[in-house]
């Protein structure tokens, strides 16, 4: 059975449209045009897609976990209803002074994925819209190094 084969996602700014007032609703979270077909696309060519997200609006108390479930189905609703798939969500709620290891730029969220998909991180493809997504990929997993595209 041939491995299965993953591509990383940021969530804002990536799939959706990023504010610098947080996404703090499901009315909030709308996609950026093409992604979600991207998505789709990826999973024709047999890429599973996994999200890996800092939410600290739940730390600075701008919405809850219950409402972030809410923005994530919709998106997984969204997302289905162009013919794709994300297997999972990671997503970090805490805060930038909570010392977390799963906040990006750490590699919590993906060193969690990996255990629980009993999957390699070397190599692993990872799309983020700022710097920091693309560091929490620890160096020695890189095949070469880590930098965001301009804008
Ligand atoms: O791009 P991902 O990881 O999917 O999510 C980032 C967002 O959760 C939020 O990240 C925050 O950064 P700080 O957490 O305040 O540093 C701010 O930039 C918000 O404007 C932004 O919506
Ligand atoms: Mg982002
Ligand atoms: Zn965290």
């Amino acid at each position: 059975m041939p491995e299965n084969r993953y591509v990383l996602l940021d969530r804002d700014g990536v799939i959706n449209r990023d504010s610098d007032d947080f996404i703090k609703s499901p009315e909030e979270w709308l996609p950026i045009e093409g992604r979600l077909e991207a998505i789709a696309l990826f999973n024709e060519h047999n890429y599973k897609v996994v999200v890996v997200t800092n939410q600290s609006g739940v730390a600075r108390g701008l919405f809850d976990t219950a409402t972030l479930e809410k923005i994530h189905a919709k998106m997984q609703r969204m997302a289905a209803e162009k013919g794709g798939k994300i297997d999972a969500i990671y997503f970090c709620p805490h805060g930038p002074d909570d010392g977390c290891n799963c906040r990006k730029p750490k590699p919590g969220l993906l060193e969690a994925f990996a255990a629980e998909h009993h999957a390699s991180l070397t190599g692993m493809a990872v799309i983020g819209d700022s710097l920091r997504d693309l560091q929490s990929a620890p160096a020695r997993y890189r095949s070469k190094p880590a930098r965001a595209a301009k804008p």
